[in-house]
């Protein structure tokens, strides 16, 4: 293409491109009296000058501040001494803070052709996936903002959901799966947490710690599944009995659980041991490999002032001694730290 032709059809395209950025009305003169076009925000092809000013106007009163094109890609083509084709690939900015529209990439064809010594645009095919303006609207910005709100409420929910979710995984992670009770996770985490508050209120803490006696041979007797229920009915039982502020009743593992009694005085702890004792044989399930003939527990207990002299894993050891003591003292018992 000889280089005026090229200058000439850039410098078409050029001013056009700044008319129409700047928000010029000037623009709408230099349209052809056998104009024809397409809209981004419609399918139809207009060919009415007139239709396409108002159009133009409606564009500009849409958006009344400058817009910024990106050019991306431009092709010139002289077709004829009164007829040239500029197509273009850019971006469009508008002033508005939804980036979302500057990212479509907009294809726009211009044909300029020579009338009277003037330039005129004999068509304007702008492709833009900009079906969703509203009424009155070149760019599609209600529906953006529809769209924003729609999108802000759905993250709300989506958010709210995960929360629910994590929730429900944290209660999960924490819950023995055989009883439903507290878990051995839970009790490390309470134990730890109920240790250092015992340290700061300067409130004592105690541990009592249940096991099944003779489980292996209620297990060989009546079946591991009737053992399950054996436990199921022993955590229902643990969890029913008196609850106090910050107790915690959990499975420590197999047939073992522990009782956490935070800011409780040695009498209470002793009490509960017993009350807990009692409500075991009092449920009486069925053992016919004991001298009772029901399914006998023993119990340790230990009751500490938590310090920083020692850690909280004292209270486990000297409850699991007490334990001890109950099983060689012949099962079926209650054993207290530091007695005999
Ligand atoms: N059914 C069932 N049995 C379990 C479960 N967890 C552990 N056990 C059983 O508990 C029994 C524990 O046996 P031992 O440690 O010998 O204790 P024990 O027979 O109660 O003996 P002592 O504690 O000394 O009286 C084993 O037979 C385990 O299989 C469980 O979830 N379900």
């Amino acid at each position: 293409m000889r280089p005026n032709r090229q200058q000439l059809i850039r410098s078409l395209f050029d001013e056009y491109i700044e008319m129409y950025s700047s928000r010029d009305n000037r623009l709408t003169h230099r349209f052809s009296e056998n104009f024809s076009g397409y809209a981004g925000s419609s399918d139809l092809l207009v060919n009415n000058r007139k239709e396409w000013m108002r159009i133009t106007r409606q564009d500009f009163a849409q958006v009344p501040e400058r817009i910024h094109i990106e050019m991306l890609d431009l092709s010139l083509q002289d077709l004829a001494d009164n007829l040239v084709v500029v197509t273009a690939f850019f971006h469009i900015h508008l002033p508005i803070p939804n980036p979302m529209l500057s990212r479509e990439t907009a294809r726009l064809v211009l044909i300029f052709r020579l009338e009277h010594k003037d330039w005129m645009i004999a068509h304007s095919g702008i492709s833009i996936p900009y079906g969703l303006a509203h009424k009155g609207e070149i760019y599609p910005i209600a529906q953006l903002e529809e769209r924003n709100v729609e999108l802000e409420s759905m993250i709300k929910a989506r958010t709210c959901e995960l929360a629910e979710a994590n929730r429900q995984l944290e209660i999960l992670s924490n819950t023995d799966s055989l009883t439903n009770i507290g878990n051995r996770r839970l009790f490390d985490m309470m134990l730890q947490t109920e240790w250092s508050r015992g340290q700061r209120s300067n409130s004592s803490l105690a541990l009592i710690m249940l096991d099944i006696d003779h489980f292996k041979q209620f297990n060989d007797h009546y079946g591991h599944l009737a053992g399950d229920d054996c436990l199921k009915q022993l955590a229902s039982t643990l969890s029913q009995s008196g609850r106090r502020a910050g107790e915690l009743v959990a499975r420590y593992g197999g047939e073992e659980f522990v009782i956490l009694l935070p800011n409780i005085d040695k009498q209470t702890v002793l009490d509960t041991a017993q009350h807990i004792h009692q409500l075991i044989q009092a449920i009486a399930i069925p053992h016919a490999d004991t001298d009772l003939g029901i399914v006998p527990v023993s119990a340790g207990v230990a009751y500490l002032q938590p310090s920083n002299q020692q850690n909280a894993l004292e209270l486990v050891r000297q409850a699991d001694a007490a334990l001890y003591r109950a099983k060689s003292a012949g099962r079926n018992c209650i054993r207290v730290m530091n007695e005999k």
